[in-house]
């Protein structure tokens, strides 16, 4: 028989989908969250793919077990996905020195949010309240070298005007009209690395979203106007830049969920009011923001 051309390339194993409910009581005031969690481990473990030997290998039920150690092992003050994360991947390559060389750790964390109670926040009600996900990715190798990417996604904003679309290619394939006030929608997936600590990773989350929110809608008086979703995700993106000096690179995918005008067929014309939403087919506009001469962390 020939000899083989195979050989393995790149290997690693991981569990995803570990969902973990977290509480802190201080004082009367419980503080609680939902992370969904997964990890991969990059390792020493090439025998395991080219033999029948598992030897030395932290299986992926192992992995999930730590999720909730680590969970039990955080301190009284509750912390951020982005601390979490951290302490997960430092607790598996600190483990596993001799066969464990990375750890990549995701955590995304579930919309449950205080209950409001006509102003006053609930000491330990909860609901779950919108779509949008925060989340963090983290990496740490055996050399003590840690990367922070945070972020968020299913953000689905809209306006109703203050955007259009025009002076794009017209050619033999196009039907698009240019129109100069249109519905725009997305639904934001954005990952921000971070250079350095920020002081409070809440707070810089916190800081970001607004900054990307502030760039997608505008004043609350009369808005902001949009010429296209790349215009306007390119604005988001500096914003965040601009508003918290740790943030070296954002990305930003923001699908163009659309609204089609819709002509009804008894009036016959179309006056801004009746559209036909659609999921598909849709645009998918994305692109990776830097500070100037950082290296950008994703690649398209
Ligand atoms: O903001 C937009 N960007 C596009 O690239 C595009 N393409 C399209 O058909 N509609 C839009 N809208």
């Amino acid at each position: 028989m020939a000899q083989s051309q195979a050989q393995l390339a790149a290997h690693q194993h991981g569990k995803s989908r570990v969902r973990l409910g977290r509480v802190w009581r201080v004082g009367n005031v419980h503080h609680f969250v939902e992370f969904n969690v997964a990890t991969m481990l990059e390792s020493d473990m090439e025998h395991a793919f080219l033999t029948d030997s598992n030897r030395g290998m932290t299986a992926t039920d192992t992995q999930k077990n730590s999720v909730y150690y680590v969970a039990k092992q955080l301190g009284a003050r509750p912390c951020s996905p982005e601390e979490f994360g951290l302490a997960l991947a430092r607790h598996f390559v600190d483990s596993y020195p001799d066969t464990v060389w990375k750890a990549k750790v995701s955590v995304e964390m579930m919309p449950w949010r205080r209950l409001d109670v006509n102003g006053q926040p609930h000491d330990h009600g909860y609901v779950w309240q919108g779509s949008e996900i925060r989340t963090a990715y983290v990496t740490a190798d055996s050399k003590g070298k840690v990367e922070i990417t945070a972020g968020l996604k299913d953000l689905k904003v809209l306006k109703t005007t203050q955007s259009g679309y025009s002076g794009f290619l017209h050619d033999k394939f196009t039907t698009l009209p240019d129109v100069g006030d249109r519905i725009v929608a997305t639904s934001v997936t954005a990952n921000w690395r971070y250079s350095r600590p920020p002081a409070s990773y809440d707070a810089a989350y916190a800081t970001v979203r607004q900054a990307l929110t502030a760039a997608f809608y505008g004043p609350p008086r009369g808005g902001v106007f949009s010429p296209s979703v790349q215009f306007t995700l390119y604005q988001m993106g500096k914003a965040a830049i601009d508003r918290v000096p740790e943030v070296e690179s954002v990305f930003l995918n923001m699908p163009n969920l659309h609204f089609i005008p819709c002509v009804p067929v008894t009036t016959k014309s179309f006056d801004n009011d009746v559209y036909v939403a659609t999921s598909e087919p849709h645009g998918n506009i994305e692109a990776v923001v830097t500070r100037a001469a950082a290296a950008p962390h994703c690649r398209l």
